[in-house]
C-alpha cells in the first residue's frame, strides 16, 4: 500500500491519543499486540464484500485505537463515493495503491488536529483495508457489469426484471404512480444498411448518453433488445410521463450525431404506460408496446400513450 500523507488543519488542544488494544501484560505498543490488533481487524474486514460495509466496519474498528469522527471514501473512476460518520475539521487523506491498482481516496476527519503518532498508527491499520476494499471493488465492478449492456452501458434484461420488481414493490407499498417508457429507434436497419453497423452502434450509445442526460437521476434505462429501450419512471403518472417521454423525443431529434464525417438523423418513437391497480408486469410491458405501436403507426417521431 502507498499513502499519501494527510494535510491538517490548524491545530487546537485537547487531543485524544491512540487507545491500543488490551493485551495480557504486555506493552500495548509490542509488535505481538500490533499483530494481534491487525489480524482482527483484517478477519472483520473479511467479512463483506460490499464497499460501504467495509469501510463501515473498519471506520467502526479505528475508532478504538484513534479518534476519528468522519470518514469519507471516494473511487472516481467507478463512482463511488461514501462517508460514514461527521464532517469535522481536521482532515487527513491517502490514496490507496496496491499493485499498481488504485484502490480510491480515503479522508478521515475530526474535530482535533491529528498527531504525527496517531497518523503512523492509521497508515499501519490501513495496510489492513487495502486488500479487503479492493476485493469488494472488484465485486461489484462484477455485479455491475453484469447487469449492464456492453455496448452502450445500459441496464440488461435482467437489471430491468430485478428494477421492475423492485419498483412495483415501492409503489404498491406508498401508493405512488409508476410509470414505463417503451422506446424504439426509428428505421433504425436504414441507419445500419446506409451508414455501417459500426455507425448502428455508435448511434445506440449517443442514443442511451441523450436519453440518460434527459432523465432523473432516480429513472432508470434498460436495453430491451436490438435497438429498443425501457425507461422506468418512478413516482410518476401518465400526465407526467407523457410529458417526459415528449422532451426524450425532442432530445432525441435534434442530438447531433456525427460518424465518420457524415451526419446522421436519429428519431424515436415511444410507447407510454402506467402501472395500474391488479395489474401485472406482462399487462403494463403489453400496453406500452401496443402504445409503441400506435406511434409508429402514426408516422414515427411520436409519443403515444395507452391508460
Ligand atoms: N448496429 C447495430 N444494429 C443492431 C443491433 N441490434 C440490432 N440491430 C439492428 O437493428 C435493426 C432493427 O430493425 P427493425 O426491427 O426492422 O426496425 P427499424 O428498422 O428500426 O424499423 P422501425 O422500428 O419500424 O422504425 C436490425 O437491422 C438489427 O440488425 C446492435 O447492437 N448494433
Amino acid at each position: 500500500m502507498q499513502s499519501m500523507p494527510a494535510a491538517d488543519k490548524p491545530n487546537s488542544s485537547n487531543i485524544k491519543l491512540i487507545t491500543p488494544l488490551p493485551t495480557k501484560g504486555k506493552h500495548p505498543n509490542s509488535t505481538e499486540s500490533q499483530l494481534l490488533l491487525k489480524i482482527r481487524l483484517m478477519n472483520r474486514l473479511q467479512n463483506s464484500l460490499e464497499v460501504e460495509r467495509v469501510l463501515t466496519v473498519f471506520f467502526h474498528e479505528i475508532q478504538t485505537h484513534v479518534t476519528i469522527h468522519g470518514l469519507n471514501y471516494i473511487h472516481k473512476e467507478l463512482n463511488i463515493n461514501v462517508s460514514v460518520g461527521e464532517q469535522s475539521h481536521h482532515s487527513c487523506n491517502y490514496r490507496l495503491i496496491t499493485d499498481n491498482e488504485a484502490v480510491g481516496e480515503i479522508t478521515f476527519r475530526r474535530q482535533q488536529r491529528f498527531q504525527e503518532e496517531e497518523l503512523a498508527h492509521i497508515e499501519s491499520l490501513l495496510g489492513c483495508l487495502v486488500y479487503p476494499l479492493r476485493n469488494a471493488l472488484q465485486y461489484q465492478l462484477a455485479v455491475t457489469t453484469a447487469l449492464k449492456d456492453a455496448l452502450t452501458g445500459a441496464g440488461n434484461r435482467i437489471a430491468f426484471d430485478n428494477a421492475i420488481k423492485r419498483e412495483l414493490n415501492i409503489c404498491r407499498r406508498e401508493k405512488q404512480p409508476l410509470s414505463l417508457l417503451m422506446i424504439d429507434i426509428d428505421h433504425f436497419k436504414n441507419i445500419n444498411d446506409s451508414y455501417g453497423h459500426p455507425a448502428g452502434d455508435y448511434i445506440l450509445k449517443k442514443t442511451v448518453d441523450c436519453l440518460q442526460y434527459s432523465l432523473r437521476n432516480i429513472d432508470m434505462t434498460f436495453r430491451f433488445g436490438g435497438e429498443e429501450f425501457v425507461v422506468l419512471l418512478s413516482k410518476t403518472d401518465l400526465i407526467n410521463a407523457e410529458l417526459v417521454a415528449e422532451r426524450l423525443r425532442q432530445n432525441i431529434a435534434a442530438m447531433q450525431c456525427h460518424y465518420d464525417g457524415q451526419s446522421i438523423p436519429v428519431t424515436i418513437s415511444i410507447g407510454t404506460a402506467m402501472f395500474g391497480e391488479g395489474d401485472s408486469i406482462f399487462c403494463l410491458l403489453e400496453r406500452a408496446d401496443k402504445a409503441l405501436y400506435q406511434a409508429k403507426n402514426q408516422g414515427r417521431n411520436k409519443v403515444c400513450a395507452i391508460a
